[in-house]
């Protein structure tokens, strides 16, 4: 008997599930249902459309009442894309039917075309720029039953009552961009090569798409690239853990959720645990919801068994379960204490000797130092300090002999003991003390399997944390790019835990399925001196775009005026609303006045600190560079740097401190500027004193003022 086919769907087609009738919604499943067991074209029935076949696509239709099923599929899934009224009569013109055989070249092209499929695009964008009205009017009208069907709030709807013409729906105040968009693509269908084109989303079965119309399923997971697909499976049988490496937007979080299917399925099935625990853990807050969302998806009722948690709240658990709970010292605090433990620590040698020391110590500057103390000595949890001379201190660039670090040793114990008569710790030490009690704890070993996402900055304790929440080490799976480490220097995996030895079971990642190439290679470009791994030198992108721009500002006013312009422009070519749009910033400060100037020009604007982030708000979203990291925009700006003195680099600091700190804010920016989709626009002062703005080549940017 022949395997089922797998279902897969356009995310166009969610849209015209909504819109359809609850009447025709049982028809029309039990259409695609029969589809997805047999797709194959039944004469007049079931037919394909030629003008596709010569880019490569092979389109088919099945009619169900009064609406046109349209779909692909081969010889291992279906792809549903969209489904449209048959008294649209709008295909027909552009629609040749054909049931003669094929052709044997025919036949023998399965896949896409994806340079005839760019040129078609291409053509009919030119065609339609020259042939479309101002302001289309919108075919019918809109009415309460309508905007019901189509989910969208209440109180929209007197406004959108009023409206009927595509220009007067996008110019409509207060109205978020869900509504817009659904609105649109429901008065304008896409064009069917739009939709084509459109990445495949993966369906765990046909009943999927009633609980989307119900509300009870939100989202969809897209179906991983030939390239990407192996990895959710790779290695899985090793004696080892496995890690996936690639830059960023090449789909390392897409396949750990993938990762977490193939674990649970090996888990469940081959190994017959009645109700395996795997853990799945992301960087940010901000992702927690949508991964849980996408896995429920993916893995239907099986959810059940993943924890879906950021490293840092599993941490609070395990010194909360402990009883161990701290408060944590603010950077004021810190920096006071650490300054004091300098100017009371005690040193070796005569007079001149102890000077000597404690100049070395104030040169380094006060920043390296704490850092020196914190992602040295206590995330690698060195007791002694003959462990600590003896330690590689990996991506520290500022050398010390033995004397500087038995120097450093000294101010380490006094901050100790200060720190200790204070009643509070750092974040560090948090995360150390979590490491050493979770073995009393009831997370131990908790988990059959662990992903974790993002791990290039989870410091060394709260990784070894999750090594030790996994009963197998063969079974711990990572995603990491070191280039977007923002926060440590980089460290060795195997100098965190023995267990993180990834001998043979390493791989890369190549094509980039979120920036055009563009914005891509200009970021790459930009990262230069801030790399800490040599960026991959085959790289693939599946978008193009316009150059990414850099402008200067003279002062404040002029740069709220030209993000307004930027936005307004960039989103309307895109068709996207302002929700599509965000500004990153080196601090809240910045932030916090760009979000009131914008508002102040009639853009609608929120500032949102890393805890309260809102993804779904509408309008522009303002936050800093930092917690944009996972997360991505089609439009994008990196702006602030006007009168803020970032990066904070001490004035005595040597050649080498200054080369670390910049080169950690440099992959900062570099972050910023790769959560871009589509467009992307760096603004820099006028004056540009500040090191990390500048290295934006003419190549790759477009500087024109
Ligand atoms: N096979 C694919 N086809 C189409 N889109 C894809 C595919 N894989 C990933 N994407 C999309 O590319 C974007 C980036 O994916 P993802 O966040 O998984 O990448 P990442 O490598 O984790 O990125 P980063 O490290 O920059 O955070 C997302 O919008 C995702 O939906």
């Amino acid at each position: 008997m022949a395997t089922q086919r797998q279902f897969l769907l356009k995310p166009a087609l969610l849209n015209d599930i909504l819109a359809l009738p609850h009447k025709e919604m049982h028809q029309v499943m039990e259409k695609i249902s029969a589809l997805v067991a047999n797709p194959e074209p039944e004469g007049k029935v079931k037919m394909r459309f030629k003008k596709y076949w010569k880019l490569g696509i092979k389109l088919y239709r099945l009619r169900s009442g009064r609406f046109r099923i349209f779909y692909t599929y081969n010889e291992h899934s279906v792809s549903i894309c969209t489904i449209r009224m048959r008294d649209a009569n709008t295909y027909e013109d552009e629609v040749e039917l054909d049931d003669e055989e094929l052709t044997p070249e025919e036949l023998a092209d399965l896949g896409v075309d994806p340079q005839a499929l760019a040129n078609a695009q291409r053509e009919r964008y030119q065609w339609q720029e020259a042939h479309d009205p101002e302001d289309p009017p919108f075919p019918e009208p809109v009415t309460v039953e309508l905007l019901q069907r189509l989910r969208i709030p209440p109180a929209f709807h007197a406004r959108l009552l009023r409206v009927n013409s595509k220009e007067q729906l996008w110019h409509c105040p207060g109205l978020d961009e869900d509504t817009i968009l659904r609105l649109d693509q429901y008065m304008f269908e896409a064009p069917l090569l739009d939709v084509i084109s459109q990445p495949d989303l993966v369906g765990h079965n046909v009943d999927d798409l009633l609980r989307y119309k119900e509300g009870e399923l939100l989202d969809f997971l897209l179906k991983l690239s030939p390239e990407q697909e192996p990895f959710a499976r790779w290695s899985l049988s090793a004696s080892g853990p496995a890690l996936v490496k690639g830059g960023p937007g090449t789909g390392k979080s897409t396949i750990a959720l993938y990762r977490v299917q193939s674990l649970l399925q090996q888990l469940l099935r081959q190994k017959g645990q009645p109700a395996p625990r795997i853990l799945f853990t992301t960087y940010t807050n901000a992702l927690i919801n949508s991964s849980s969302e996408l896995l429920r998806q993916l893995l239907g009722e099986d959810a059940r068994y993943v924890t879906v948690q950021t490293a840092d709240k599993l941490i609070s658990q395990v010194l909360h379960e402990c009883q161990q709970q701290r408060p944590v010292l603010g950077n004021d605090e810190l920096n006071k204490l650490t300054r004091r433990a300098v100017e009371e620590a005690t040193f070796e040698g005569n007079l001149l000797q102890q000077q000597a020391q404690k100049q070395t110590l104030t040169r380094m500057g006060l920043s390296y130092l704490l850092e020196e103390l914190t992602t040295i000595i206590v995330a690698r949890q060195l007791t002694t300090l003959e462990a600590y001379l003896a330690a590689p201190r990996t991506g520290r660039k500022l050398r010390l002999n033995a004397t500087q670090r038995k120097a450093v040793w000294q101010v380490y114990q006094r901050w100790c003991a200060l720190i200790e008569k204070s009643g509070k710790e750092t974040w560090q030490q948090r995360h150390a003390r979590a490491e050493q009690l979770v073995e009393q704890s009831r997370l131990h070993q908790r988990f059959d399997a662990v992903v974790v996402d993002e791990a290039q900055d989870l410091d060394p304790c709260a990784l070894r944390l999750l090594v030790k929440l996994s009963k197998a080490a063969n079974r711990i799976f990572i995603t990491a790019d070191a280039n977007q480490s923002i926060y440590g220097s980089g460290f060795t995996w195997s100098d965190v835990h023995q267990d993180l030895r990834f001998q043979g079971r390493t791989s890369i990642l190549h094509a980039n399925y979120r920036s055009t190439q563009e914005i891509g290679e200009a970021a790459n470009a930009y990262l230069t001196f801030g790399a800490l791994e040599p960026v991959e030198a085959e790289r693939r992108y599946v978008n193009n775009g316009p150059m990414p721009d850099v402008r200067a500002v003279l002062n404040g006013h002029h740069e709220v005026q030209l993000l307004a312009s930027f936005f307004r422009k960039a989103s309307l070519n895109l068709r996207l609303t302002l929700g599509a749009c965000a500004v990153l910033v080196p601090t809240e400060k910045s932030g916090r006045a760009i979000a009131d100037g914008l508002n102040a020009q009639n853009l609608e604007a929120c500032y949102m600190s890393g805890q309260e982030l809102n993804l779904a708000r509408p309008g522009i979203k303002v936050l800093t560079l930092k917690s944009a990291k996972g997360l991505e925009f089609p439009i994008v700006a990196l702006s602030g740097f006007l009168g803020s003195i970032y990066p904070a680099i001490p004035e005595n600091a040597s050649a080498d401190e200054r080369a670390e700190i910049l080169g950690k804010e440099r992959r900062t920016m570099y972050v910023g500027m790769t959560r871009a989709m589509r467009a992307l626009l760096v603004i820099t002062p006028v004056e540009r004193d500040n090191e990390l703005l500048i290295g934006f080549e003419p190549i790759c940017w477009n500087l024109s003022s």
